[in-house]
């Protein structure tokens, strides 16, 4: 039986893109096929998987020049019965597209939120004057960008080609070097691995508090990878943290970090123990045939 994989769409996203490479490696590894299902939101794939209607979630957690991507991250806390079963890092190099005969036609550009952010010194250099729309996902303005010639997208290469849609230029990140990590989750218990991700929220907002639930990873020398914090949208300065360890959950130091954050956190949430999927060449860059084999629920 396949394995359903939901994703941020419409199809030709980063999300996507990371999901075919997922589901090839599962493949590769376990004989396992699956099929991939589109949802409008990073929020909605998650709830899809919480909820049951989907076996296994691929979403965006953070990019090397924005920083996390915080819909995720709220996710995450919100549906609490989610597990991690493994990362993946894809390189982005997003490409400006449009039907505009020439670059100084473009009025405005489309794009999520972290793609525009990505490219923010390329737009303020060659479009300083195109309003800028944030959407749901990078692909979500391609299929009018044929009807209005004075609009333009950000997205991949690949998004371009699936829409046959003309690139002005590629790549526009304001950095060449721009990844971003991907989380599979899925209601599973998680797989182990070299990674561990939690999240707390702690019971006062006092001096100290933070420092006191950092000091029982540092006394037992434990390392950790990401520290973030995000509001508990319960009262202003209120934060919720989010925490990466590069060691298993099941590692003697960490059981009893485990055991004693516990006693001094208000809600301690374990996302699991996971690997991180290599990428090479054989399991990256998906094409266009491996992308026939599509549910959509938008
Ligand atoms: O809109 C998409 O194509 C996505 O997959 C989302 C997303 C993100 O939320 O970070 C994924 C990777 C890129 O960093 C830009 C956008």
């Amino acid at each position: 039986m396949s394995l359903s994989i939901a994703h941020l769409g419409p199809t030709g996203t980063y999300a996507e893109a990371a999901a075919l490479t997922y589901s090839q490696w599962l493949t590769q590894e376990t004989g396992q096929q699956s099929i991939l299902c589109s949802y409008p939101s990073i929020a909605q794939t998650l709830e899809a998987v919480a909820n049951g209607q989907a076996s296994l979630g691929v979403v965006p957690i953070e990019n090397s020049l924005e920083g996390s991507v915080t819909m995720t991250m709220d996710a995450l806390w919100r549906f609490d019965n989610l597990q991690i079963q493994q990362a993946l890092i894809l390189p982005i190099a997003h490409a400006l597209i449009s039907c505009a005969s020439d670059l100084a036609l473009i009025r405005a550009i489309y794009s999520h939120p972290q793609a525009l952010a990505q490219c923010q010194g390329w737009i303020d250099k060659f479009l300083p004057l195109a309003q800028l729309v944030p959407t749901n996902a990078t692909t979500e303005a391609l299929q009018h960008l044929e009807q209005d010639r004075t609009a333009g997208a950000i997205a991949s290469q690949r998004a371009a080609q699936l829409y046959n849609l003309p690139i002005l230029a590629c790549p526009i990140n304001d950095y060449p070097d721009n990844h971003t990590r991907f989380l599979v989750v899925s209601l599973n218990p998680s797989s182990g691995g070299s990674h561990t991700s939690l999240a707390f929220s702690v019971p006062a907002n006092i001096p100290g508090a933070l420092a006191k639930l950092l000091q029982i990873f540092a006394s037992r020398n434990i390392n950790l990878s990401r520290i973030e914090s995000r509001p508990t949208k319960r009262s202003l300065g209120e934060y919720l943290f989010f925490i990466d360890i590069e060691a298993n959950a099941n590692d003697p130091a960490i059981k009893s970090a485990i055991a004693e954050l516990k006693l001094h956190t208000e809600t301690l949430k374990i996302f699991g123990s996971y690997p991180v999927l290599p990428i090479n060449s054989k399991n990256q860059n998906p094409t266009e045939k491996d992308i026939l084999a599509q549910e959509t629920f938008e």
